[in-house]
């Protein structure tokens, strides 16, 4: 925007995610006079429906399943009488209970902190009179118009609904909805194996339902790599999961006692609860972007450049309703990165190729930068290794038999370029990988750093010594 001064600039952002509320402190730090016009609740989706509870949800299923796993580290429970205590229970109101209170004092901090930073917040939906006035619905009843000379649309997405499968909040559930629920579905069956939906099959598996995952494709989390994904069915299955591959819903009904999902080759699933994680939609529609001038795809996600520009001046657009990467890291760098570029301040524009993700499955996948597709399309010349984490001596020490860890480092150059890791807690164990992506470090600086022994990250290590190229 040329020569800004951000002190006399009034920035007016539609939506309290990840997106929206780091994008403003980032202005409010820059000097902007900040307004945020939420409609949920501060923290968005990521905070109060969707990242922060199913976390929170596997972190109860993770505990439980170790009490499942201790036999095979040679420890069993007893009760004070001495009993062997063969099974733990998930009490499912007091788990919901934890999770609500815990996202409800996590959107608190960010109220928090906006208010301190000096950011007003509306509560309401916000919606483009022009490219510099919005309209605010307060949900009191109120309407306030704020004049802006940026707005960041921050708006998000929301789980798409299929007309063949009506979400009814008791029996057939949407991922927003679990967290009411009052007693552990007897029977889930999940559909959708993305994402999503592994993640919140194998919680509910850990949890002690009876878990079915519908899957459309040829094996679950088809996005993955291929190597992980695999790993990942394996462990459901070998855990008691029933995972059907190629099996498309076309639709869920309720029945007499439960739930009964009918497959589009004719097949039926019976349950007592049905999850449904089949995607999402960008929340878009109805609040006046394409009168402004704002462009947007046939999907209805808002079409934004690395910068977080939209087509109109001075609007920008960061998060899920942009669909670039729908992950909340992602999200509040688009939103920083927005503003940087609105107020006047460097700004460094978006690299999708140094993303670190984490899919929260036990094990979890972990991956960074390009992916093994990318190198077998010749998108990148990079040659692989995957080294098994069974023989890491303290993978043996933790139980842990499933797993690796892979590299991809450019041919003769040895630059690495990306990774994946499928281990428990992988989500901490790719930062040295994301670094060496970052900073094009090679395999060799890699394999020269220590790493403490023993220890899994000697694998990331190990498998770097594996690919030195002797000169
Ligand atoms: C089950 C699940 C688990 C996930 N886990 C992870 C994870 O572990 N790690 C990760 O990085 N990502 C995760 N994600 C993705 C992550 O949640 C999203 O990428 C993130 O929420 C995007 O943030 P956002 O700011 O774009 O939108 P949101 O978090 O959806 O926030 C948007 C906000 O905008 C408000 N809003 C919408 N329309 C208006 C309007 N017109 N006016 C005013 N306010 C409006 C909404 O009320 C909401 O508060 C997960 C997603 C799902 C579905
Ligand atoms: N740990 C994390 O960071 C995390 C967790 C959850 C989601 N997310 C983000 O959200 C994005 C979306 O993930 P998602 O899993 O919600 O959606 P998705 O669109 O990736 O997956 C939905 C799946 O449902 C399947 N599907 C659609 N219709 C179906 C039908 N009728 N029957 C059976 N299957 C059907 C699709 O083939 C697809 O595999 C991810 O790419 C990720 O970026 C991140």
């Amino acid at each position: 925007m040329g020569a800004v001064n951000a002190r006399e600039t009034s920035v007016v952002i539609l939506g309290g995610g990840p997106g929206g509320y780091e994008a403003a402190l980032v202005a409010a730090h820059l000097g902007a006079k900040v307004t945020v016009v939420d409609r949920d609740g501060l923290g968005g989706a990521a905070v109060l429906t969707d990242c922060v509870p199913s976390k929170a949800l596997i972190s109860t299923a993770d505990f439980k399943s170790q009490f499942e796993t201790a036999a095979d580290l040679g420890v069993h429970l007893e009760d004070p009488e001495g009993d062997e205590v063969s099974e733990s229970v998930a009490e499912v109101v007091a788990v919901n209970r934890r999770i609500l209170a815990l996202a409800a004092a996590q959107s608190r901090d960010i109220g928090q902190r906006l208010d301190a930073d000096g950011v007003r917040v509306l509560r309401g939906l916000g919606r483009m009179l022009s490219p510099t006035l919005v309209r605010a619905e307060l949900v009191d009843g109120g309407v306030e118009e704020l004049t802006a000379d940026v707005v960041l649309l921050a708006t998000g997405a929301t789980p798409r609904v299929m007309a063949t499968a009506q979400p009814d909040g008791e029996r057939i559930l949407t991922w927003q909805q679990i967290y009411d629920l009052k007693e552990l579905p007897g029977k889930l069956v999940v559909v959708g194996s993305g994402v999503t939906g592994a993640e919140l099959a194998q919680a509910y598996l850990g949890l002690g339902s009876q878990v079915t995952l519908v899957s459309s494709r040829d094996r679950v989390l088809p996005g993955e790599d291929a190597d992980a994904a695999t790993v990942i069915e394996d462990v459901f299955r070998k855990r008691g999961m029933e995972v059907l591959n190629r099996s498309r819903m076309a639709a869920v009904e309720r029945t007499d006692t439960g739930v009964l999902v009918r497959l589009e080759d004719g097949r039926e699933v019976e349950g007592t609860h049905a999850l449904l994680a089949v995607g999402s939609v960008p929340q878009t529609a109805g609040i006046g972007l394409e009168e402004v001038g704002v462009q947007l795809k046939p999907s209805g996600h808002i079409s934004v450049d690395r910068v977080s520009r939209t087509a109109v001046r001075g609007i920008y657009a960061a998060g899920d309703c942009t669909g670039v990467l729908p992950l909340a890291s992602v999200a509040a760098m688009q939103g920083r990165i927005a503003m940087a570029h609105a107020l006047g301040d460097a700004v460094h524009p978006l690299n999708l190729r140094a993303v670190s993700a984490n899919i929260f499955t036990d094990p979890e996948i972990a991956t960074v930068g390009y992916s093994q597709k990318d190198v077998d399309e010749g998108l990148v010349d990079a040659e692989a290794l995957m080294l098994p984490l069974a023989t890491n001596p303290r993978a043996k020490m933790q139980g842990i038999t499933d797993g690796f860890v892979k590299l991809f480092a450019r041919r003769g150059i040895g630059t690495v370029v990306g990774g994946v890791i499928v281990a428990p807690r992988a989500s901490e164990l790719i930062y040295p990988v994301t670094l060496a992506v970052q900073h094009g470090l090679t395999v060799d600086q890699l394999a020269g750093t220590f790493t403490v022994y023993p220890s899994l990250s000697g694998s990331v290590a190990e498998a770097a010594r594996q690919m030195h190229a002797p000169q």
